[in-house]
């Protein structure tokens, strides 16, 4: 949108700046649009419970505007209604009634969220990511196909730069300090130069001089002629000073709507004198509690706008750095915000009816598709610990379970330990995969929403990257198992039978894996933990282990052809047995099994066959993959 670029021959972070841009890059300040938001009549309610008749309301018919070039902040007690006004506002949530304009405009809400970001009150990042690497992802993901590289790498210098994350540049994200967590967060989102920027408790768990510096930052892009607007529980004296519009909540209605020098006439117009040297909005707290009623009314719930004045508003270009960092004269960051302007998007006739018919996001589905598998590989690769410790006990329990069933595969006598082993196989592996996604893929889900919502990608370019990543090591570890057991228990030594053994395996582990995440995006991290097995149980009662097909009573039967463990159990049987296996030598006086054929019959597998049992394998696959796309996509656009 806009930028600045004042100091063109400065040094950033240690990077010169200078001489290698195009003309396009290096130009002045330019602000495209500024974004007034007004509120009317904003109710929203909640049911009180699923079970309940009734609801809760928590916002009351509010009003109230916020102006481009402003520091906005919502203030009240816990539980006004703070955040679910942000939400609302950010587009997050859906107002039960009332009315949201932009620039005198009904909100078009696609419109809004491509210029506007929402910095939720968990700043949750990608832990094992360095600053700059995040930075980096945030641009291939936010920054559209006409950026250039060179574009994106000196917005990333330059986000690094102004927010004073210089020193913490390699440092993982896991090892950040809250502040400059806080900044990182606010920086991935000033890739795209969002006009509109909503932040719930920027310095919840900051000390006060991180908190300031925080809001001093965010006054200094609200300068620039943002819409910032931020909820605060108690604001102290300090960051008053950089706070032009205070909107005080109170049992979800608006007390006060104007600038912090007009609260105390305010108050006096209700014969209320603040003491001397107190924090006038503690007072203004402590008072509309007691007077809720009275507050409301001269603050007509929003729409009383007399005590907006002395905001200083800012003039769309700025090209001077007193102008810039306004009147608080802290000086907390040695470099100036400075961003330099990208060029626009292409405007050829097809890439605007694109953008028309499309798509609050920047990147097409497949650039989103590969930067996140990147992503997800390159976490991989910096947690080698967690690869090598799951392939490490894939191996060990290979080994322990070759020895423990050593060498009986070619003797008649082990048939039904053999069968054992195959079903105790399908079991490890599929406990394996599942359980590892089942955590980890809920721990994700809060940075996903963030990134989501504020238009990084879509769900399906996300999940289709979380599987494609998670598909070699699943692979890896899975045919580690699958040679070392092949070997170890004797298996006939046919290249056709190994590759059938190997491919149901794999097959079983990757629907495991689609179901783990299936669990992992119902429920979080908890409730996937207790859920699990839940979720298991069915596939693992109607595998024909314990109770084969026919003797099961009709009812129960379908259950066995949507049991993917069935499946799994009928390919390994076939690959192992079946394509014809010659008599097995017999090493005691008699075995009933010597006849291969004979042990498929007595399973109920006689009639079965592989490529049928793989093929059902595989729509299992898809069916868990879509119906968890699904979820995730229903999950993702709700607050849930
Ligand atoms: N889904 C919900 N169901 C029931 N009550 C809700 C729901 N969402 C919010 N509330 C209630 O609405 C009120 C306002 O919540 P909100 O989170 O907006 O408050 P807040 O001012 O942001 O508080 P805090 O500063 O502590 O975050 C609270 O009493 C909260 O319990």
């Amino acid at each position: 949108m806009f930028v600045v670029s004042t100091e063109s021959d400065k040094m950033v972070c240690g990077t010169d700046n200078t001489g290698s841009e195009s003309q396009d890059t290096n130009s002045t300040s330019v602000l495209e649009e500024s974004i007034n938001i007004a509120f009317q009549d904003i109710h929203y309610s909640v049911r009180n419970g699923f079970f309940t008749r009734g609801h809760k309301q928590i916002l009351a018919g509010v009003c109230g505007e916020v102006a481009a070039g402003e520091l906005t902040v919502l203030v009240g007690q816990s539980g006004a209604g703070k955040s679910t006004l942000m939400d609302i506002l950010a587009g997050y949530t859906a107002p039960t009634s009332g009315q949201l304009l932009v620039n005198g405009r009904l909100r078009d809400d696609k419109w809004f969220r491509r210029r506007s970001c929402y910095i939720m009150q968990n700043d949750q990042l990608q832990d094992m990511l360095t600053v700059e690497e995040s930075l980096n992802v945030a641009c291939d993901l936010k920054l559209g196909a006409h950026v250039s590289r060179e574009q994106k790498c000196r917005r990333v210098v330059e986000i690094v730069s102004a927010l004073g994350l210089c020193s913490a540049r390699v440092t993982q994200t896991r090892s950040l300090s809250g502040g400059e967590r806080k900044r990182l967060a606010i920086g991935l989102e000033l890739v795209s130069d969002p006009p509109v920027m909503f932040l719930d408790e920027p310095t919840s768990g900051l000390d006060s001089s991180m908190s300031k510096q925080i809001i001093y930052l965010l006054q200094l892009l609200a300068r620039q002629g943002r819409t910032v607007v931020i909820t605060l529980h108690q604001p102290s004296a300090v960051l008053l000073q950089m706070i032009d519009r205070l909107y005080g909540m109170v049992g979800g209605r608006c007390a006060y709507m104007g600038s912090v020098p007009m609260l105390l006439p305010f108050l006096e117009g209700m014969n209320l004198k603040s003491p001397p040297f107190h924090n006038p909005v503690d007072f203004f707290i402590e008072m509309m509690l007691e007077n809720t009623n009275l507050f409301v009314r001269s603050a007509q719930n929003g729409k009383n706008t007399q005590w907006i004045a002395n905001i200083p508003h800012v003039s769309p270009q700025i090209n001077n750095e007193d102008d810039l960092i306004g009147k608080s004269n802290l000086n907390l960051y040695e470099e100036i915000i400075s961003i330099t302007a990208l060029p626009p998007p292409k405007e050829d006739e097809t890439s605007k009816t694109l953008l028309k018919l499309k798509t609050t996001y920047s990147t097409s589905s497949w650039t989103q598709f590969c930067t996140l598998t990147r992503r997800s590989l390159l976490i991989l690769w910096r947690h080698p610990t967690y690869t090598r410790m799951i392939l490490a006990v894939h191996c060990v329990v290979a080994v322990f379970i070759g020895s423990l069933f050593y060498d009986i595969g070619g003797d008649a006598m082990y048939v039904r330990d053999n069968y054992n082993f195959l079903y105790f196989s399908l079991m490890f592996l599929m406990f394996t995969a599942f359980s590892s996604v089942s955590i980890s893929f809920p721990q994700e889900l809060p940075v996903i929403r963030r990134e989501h919502f504020n238009r990084w990608y879509t769900s399906g370019a996300y999940y289709s990257a979380t599987v494609a990543a998670s598909i070699p090591t699943q692979t890896l570890c899975t045919l580690a198992y699958a040679c070392i057991t092949y070997y170890m228990t004797g298996q006939p030594q046919q290249w056709l039978r190994f590759l059938g053994f190997s491919w149901t395996l794999m097959h079983v582990s990757y629907v495991a894996l689609c179901l783990g995440l299936l669990n992992g995006s119902l429920f979080d991290v908890k409730s996937a933990v207790v859920f699990g097995p839940f979720f298991i149980m069915p596939f693992t009662i109607f595998s024909g282990f314990f109770l084969r097909y026919v003797d099961a009573p009709g009812f129960f039967k379908w259950l066995f052809h949507v049991s993917f463990l069935k499946h799994g159990l009928v390919g390994l049987v076939l690959s192992i047995f079946g394509m014809d296996r010659g008599k097995l030598p017999c090493s005691d006086i008699y075995c009933h099994y010597s006849y291969p054929k004979q042990f498929i019959e007595d399973q109920g597998c006689s009639k079965e066959s592989y490529h049928v049992a793989v093929t059902m394998l595989f729509c299992t696959f898809v069916v868990v993959i879509l119906s968890t796309y699904v979820i995730l996509k229903f999950r993702l656009s709700r607050k849930w």
